[in-house]
């Protein structure tokens, strides 16, 4: 039975979508220790920013397939763990946009019109509209710091509210900011300018504490800063200072370094300019129900074998790409099976080399798929798209890349593995015709014209007669039915390949027999 934990809060309509594939327990609020204890029973996790998956959990999960996490941010799962476990790490990056754009407005509106304090006052008996004197955003500076999605969003809005936008975002070119009418400026320059800063940008190594007591120093004593992106981004302790100082006008924060907020935090001793929501930027009804829908969507489709629209940890193999390119990735992925079958010793390299029309394919993802065939002889079903070029790097096999595009030799082009390593190499080619039909071309350099199938043997033998023969009738005699068989040569009475297509796997001890036939120099049994 399929089974997938859903271990924080998540709209319904996500729940329905995966109860048609798979029993689905809802357990929120789950220990570290729960979650390690009970997550070898599960093929997928549904998260949101509540559960810490951490190193532990993953490895504990000896059937996990894929962590959902309905939302953006995955710093609360230790992706490079999961990439290397093989588990597929999805997200929703779009469907919570307008909800955290929208909280930062609500936040940059309530701290220049002072809303939640004025409410708290006159609900308190007061009436005072003296205190309360506010701020308009129109024709004041606003910073975003991370101009991608939200960023953007909140920069457009703001743009008609008639504020002017500065951005800071290395990864954002200057003809795109333009276009947004956003001018981009460097950290410091922004945090001098602004009136308002918000920021959009991941929590990462390189953005931790990113908005420390220096770069608050150069605010301007009124200017107010948001944060509904990530905590851990700003400094708490020199925020709280800053604010108890009067060094900046405000700050208003959705996220923390630790959640939920600690007791004992130094933002809860800050009694003036500070608003605080407890990680409310993704809950809205829409929202939730976007992100739920969109993550338990690729769940099911990745618990039923179909690709995932946003792999988080497959670089470059988006649906859309798996899609196009099915029977080009299955040539590649058997190819790399096949070659690795005929490849004995240590493998030290794999050459991919992509021909004709196959070099104007993406290489990555027929790489990836060439190594996930060439890994699977050796590590199983626990090699995949996630983790392929990662066990290759750790077992040290360099991966080569060549694209010749004025091969000629089939209109759709070819693709060939080489493999080398300490007992030498071998190569194979492969071709996908027009109705999505696989050929193997070559084996090590001899023309052949194979259809792939589940169960063959491979010979390297020489040229002469009586050897085909003698082959047919020892299968024949330990009951191994020959589909079809092919021989490539490339001068007569030299070398030359046999491949058979064959109903059965090979017995070892028939293998025994095979290469003691006379001519016969290598013997492969091969399953694809
Ligand atoms: N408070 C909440 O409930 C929510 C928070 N978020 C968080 O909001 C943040 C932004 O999300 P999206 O806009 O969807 O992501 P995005 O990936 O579309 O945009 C992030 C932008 O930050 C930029 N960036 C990366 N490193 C940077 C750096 N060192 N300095 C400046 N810019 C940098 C990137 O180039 C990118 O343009 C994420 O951290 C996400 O987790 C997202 C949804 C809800
Ligand atoms: O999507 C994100 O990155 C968020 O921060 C939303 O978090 P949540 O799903 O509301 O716990």
């Amino acid at each position: 039975m399929t089974k997938v934990l859903v271990s924080d809060p998540i709209d319904q309509a996500g729940i329905d979508i995966l109860a048609q594939v798979a029993q689905v327990d809802q357990r929120v609020g789950l220990s570290e220790d729960d979650l390690k204890a009970m997550i070898g029973d599960y093929d997928a996790l549904m998260i949101r920013s509540g559960t810490q998956v951490t190193a532990d959990v993953i490895k504990a999960g000896g059937r996990l397939r894929i962590i959902g996490r309905a939302g953006v941010g995955v710093d609360n799962v230790d992706v490079p763990t999961a990439t290397q476990q093989g588990v597929l790490v999805v997200n929703s990056p779009e469907g919570n946009t307008i909800a955290a754009a929208e909280q930062a407005l609500a936040l940059m509106l309530s701290l220049s019109r002072h809303v939640p304090q004025a409410h708290a006052s006159t609900m308190a008996g007061g009436w005072d509209r003296k205190k309360y004197v506010g701020n308009e955003l129109y024709k004041k500076v606003l910073g975003v710091v991370g101009l991608g999605k939200i960023g953007s969003h909140v920069a457009r809005v703001c743009n008609a509210m008639g504020m002017e936008v500065i951005a800071y975002d290395p990864f954002i070119s200057a003809d795109r900011a333009q276009q947004m009418q956003v001018r981009l400026s460097s950290l410091e320059n922004l945090f001098e300018q602004a009136d308002y800063i918000t920021l959009h940008l991941p929590r990462t190594p390189d953005t931790e504490n990113l908005v420390n007591e220096e770069l608050l120093g150069k605010m301007k004593s009124t200017a107010r800063l948001v944060n509904c992106a990530r905590g851990g981004i700003i400094d708490e302790s020199a925020l709280a200072d800053a604010l108890k100082a009067g060094v900046i006008g405000g700050a208003a924060l959705d996220v923390y370094a630790q959640e939920p907020l600690a007791t004992d935090s130094p933002l809860r001793s800050v009694q003036e300019r500070l608003i605080l929501t407890p990680h409310l930027g993704a809950s809205t009804t829409e929202a939730q129900e976007n992100v739920a829908v969109d993550v338990a969507e690729q769940i099911r489709d990745v618990l039923l074998g179909l690709p995932a629209r946003s792999a988080v940890n497959i670089p470059g193999l988006s649906a859309e790409i798996m899609e196009r390119l099915k029977p080009h990735l299955q040539l590649a992925e058997t190819l790399g099976l096949l070659v690795s079958q005929l490849s004995g010793g240590q493998l030290q390299e794999l050459e991919v080399r992509l021909q004709g029309e196959f070099a104007q394919h993406p290489s990555q993802p027929l790489v990836i798929a060439a190594l996930k065939g060439v890994l699977t002889s050796a590590l199983g079903d626990r090699i995949n798209y996630v983790n392929a070029s990662l066990e290759a790097k750790g077992r040290g096999i360099r991966v080569l890349e060549v694209k010749d595009e004025t091969s000629k030799d089939f209109a759709g082009g070819s693709l060939q593995l080489t493999t080398r390593g300490d007992q030498g190499g071998h190569s194979v080619t492969g071709a996908v015709f027009a109705n999505g039909d696989l050929r193997i071309t070559t084996i090590d350099e001899f023309p052949v014209n194979v259809s792939p199938s589940r169960h063959m043997l491979l010979t390297r033998h020489r040229d002469m007669p009586g050897i085909i023969g003698q082959l047919g009738s020892v299968l024949g005699e330990h009951n191994v039915n020959i589909a079809s068989m092919q021989v490539g040569r490339r001068i007569v009475r030299g070398d030359a390949v046999m491949v058979l297509s064959i109903d059965d796997p090979i017995p070892p001890s028939l293998l025994v027999t095979i290469h003691a036939i006379n001519g016969i120099k290598e013997a492969h049994p091969v399953t694809l």
